[in-house]
């Protein structure tokens, strides 16, 4: 011990967390227990508080009064406006506010967000700031917050033009995933859901790839209600959990669910909110895999067949500042300061499985993104044989 320190007293605790993810039918019917089971009626405290996405107000808000009142419990619905160029301190601040008017206790009465993953990102980042943490419940009403937020440890605001760059730990005491739900989403935001289930699928899920190649476009007209969307969304939320819970704190920075999430957060940042995050994604997805075969990996009948399934699903395959040189590179750099200093870029070496690497060339972009214009201007049908040759 150097002579300057007298003493040194060494803390540790582990941070246990147990959270539970229910995949259920009408979670609004007053015969369904889930909402009411987080409800703590033994308190005296104030009322039950909702903190429900403003555009579902239409279609949820007499719903959910009329599910509290069917069990006798005083309910205070406030409603946030929410999408991206929402979600940031001052939207955060507001539900704080109402945290405090209904009196949030810290341990039992979780307040419910209800809405798409925005405004459930930001009142669980309410929630976690709110008095140090206290408990809270979700109610994703996205295809993306069903597959990819529900399972979640992670809330966040963007802040200063950068995604999520203010955020926590602390997931949802209880989230309850209702694909009814997903009946009045409209078809751009099915399609952007898409885009994270394209990435679970690549980076570990090759039936899952198959899935979505075979039945995507047809999921997406029927709002997920035809099959196989009962085994799609599980297997992605399935390869979502399987992944975060071996790291939930993210101490390894080398993590397969980044896939995706490399170039697209400035890009999408950049024009939000022209690019939902689904589709920064998925062109991203497109990209690295565009790298992986220019590396010699990725074959080009398996590009083909990502650019083809993203095409018929509805996803675009590319953006104008994909081509920008300078800022793909100065997405790399973001991304391996947000990695510590390693790039950690997920590379699918197959479909359905993916590694890293930790340099990307000024040359390698230019090739790809040559790759890039072709296979977009060929939709992904029938791309000229000289694009891909292995
Ligand atoms: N916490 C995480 O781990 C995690 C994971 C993935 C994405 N995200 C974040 O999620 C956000 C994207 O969430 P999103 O795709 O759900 O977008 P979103 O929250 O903007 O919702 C999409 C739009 O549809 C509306 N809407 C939501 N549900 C509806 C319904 N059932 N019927 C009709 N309209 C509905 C919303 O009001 C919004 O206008 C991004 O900010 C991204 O960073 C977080
Ligand atoms: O977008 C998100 C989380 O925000 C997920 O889809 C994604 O797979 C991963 O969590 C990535 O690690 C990106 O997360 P973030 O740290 O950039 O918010
Ligand atoms: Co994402």
């Amino acid at each position: 011990m150097s002579p300057a320190i007298q003493n040194t007293l060494d803390i540790e605790a582990e941070l246990q967390v147990k959270y539970h993810v229910s995949i259920a039918r009408d979670v609004l019917s007053p015969d369904n227990p889930l909402l009411l089971e987080t409800v703590d009626r033994s308190t005296s405290s104030g009322k039950q508080l909702v903190i429900l996405d403003a555009a579902l107000s239409a279609f949820l808000l007499d719903r959910v009064k009329a599910y509290f009142a069917a069990h006798d419990v005083a309910v205070e619905v406030i409603e946030v406006d929410s999408g991206e160029v929402n979600k940031n301190l001052d939207t955060c601040l507001g539900i704080v506010d109402a945290l405090e008017r209904s009196g949030a206790r810290r341990q039992s009465n979780p307040p419910i967000a209800i809405g798409g993953n925005v405004l459930i990102d930001v009142a669980g980042f309410s929630a976690s700031i709110y008095r140090r943490g206290i408990p809270w419940v979700r109610v994703p009403t996205t295809l993306l917050g069903m597959i990819d937020g529900s399972v979640s440890a992670k809330t966040a605001v963007n802040h200063q033009g950068n995604r999520n760059r203010l955020g926590t730990f602390h997931p949802a005491m209880r989230t309850i995933v209702d694909t009814g739900l997903l009946a009045s989403l409209p078809r751009r935001h099915l399609v952007n859901g898409c885009g994270e289930i394209l990435k679970m699928a690549m980076i570990k899920d090759s039936r899952l790839f198959s899935l979505l190649e075979e039945h995507g476009p047809d999921l997406v007209a029927s709002h997920f209600r035809t099959e196989p969307a009962e085994e799609v969304i599980t297997r992605a939320i399935d390869g979502m959990q399987s992944e975060l819970r071996q790291n939930l704190w993210e101490k390894d920075l080398r993590r397969i669910v980044d896939y995706g999430h490399t170039f697209s957060p400035p890009i999408e940042m950049a024009v939000v909110p022209e690019l939902l995050h689904g589709e920064a994604v998925a062109i991203d997805c497109l990209f690295t895999a565009l790298l992986s075969y220019v590396r010699g990996w990725l074959s080009g009948t398996d590009v083909q067949r990502v650019a083809r399934t993203m095409h018929r699903v509805g996803l675009p395959l590319d953006h104008p500042l994909f081509y920008d040189i300078d800022m793909l590179e100065r997405a790399m750099e973001e991304a391996r300061l947000h990695r510590d200093g390693s790039l950690n870029l997920p590379v699918v070496q197959e479909i359905g499985s993916c590694t890293f690497t930790q340099e990307v060339t000024r040359d390698e972009l230019h090739q790809v993104t040559a790759l890039l214009k072709a296979v977009a201007q060929s939709a992904g049908e029938d791309l000229p044989a000289l694009a891909l040759q292995h």
